[in-house]
């Protein structure tokens, strides 16, 4: 399905408010790091989002390296940052104690 991408103006505004992300202008996308005590952790958290995932229809772009969390977050159907992102990238930082 079709999905807008943020206006430049959205776009500022999210990036201003999502301040422990980053912003990949290659990708349009916002990225974070999440570190854990061990893998076990890692893991759980990465189970968590899965479910935050599939109740919102929008899915990272991640990779774990044994306590690491690399995330990526940008809309395939909008070719960049939309509000979906924005939405789970909240969500995924409410999950963090
Ligand atoms: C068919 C399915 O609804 C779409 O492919 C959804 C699934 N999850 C998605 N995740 C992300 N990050 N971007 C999308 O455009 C997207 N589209």
């Amino acid at each position: 399905m079709h999905v807008e991408p943020l206006s430049e103006d959205d776009r500022a505004e999210a990036l201003d408010t999502l301040d422990e992300w980053d912003y990949d202008e290659a990708r349009d996308a916002i990225t974070r790091r999440f570190t854990f005590a061990d893998f076990s952790e890692a893991f759980a958290f990465m189970t968590r989002v899965a479910l935050l995932a599939e109740k919102a229809n929008h899915h990272p772009e991640w990779s774990n390296v044994w306590n690491r969390v690399d995330v990526l977050l940008t809309t395939h159907d909008a070719g960049g940052l939309s509000h979906k992102d924005v939405a789970l990238a909240e969500a995924i930082d409410a999950l963090l104690g």
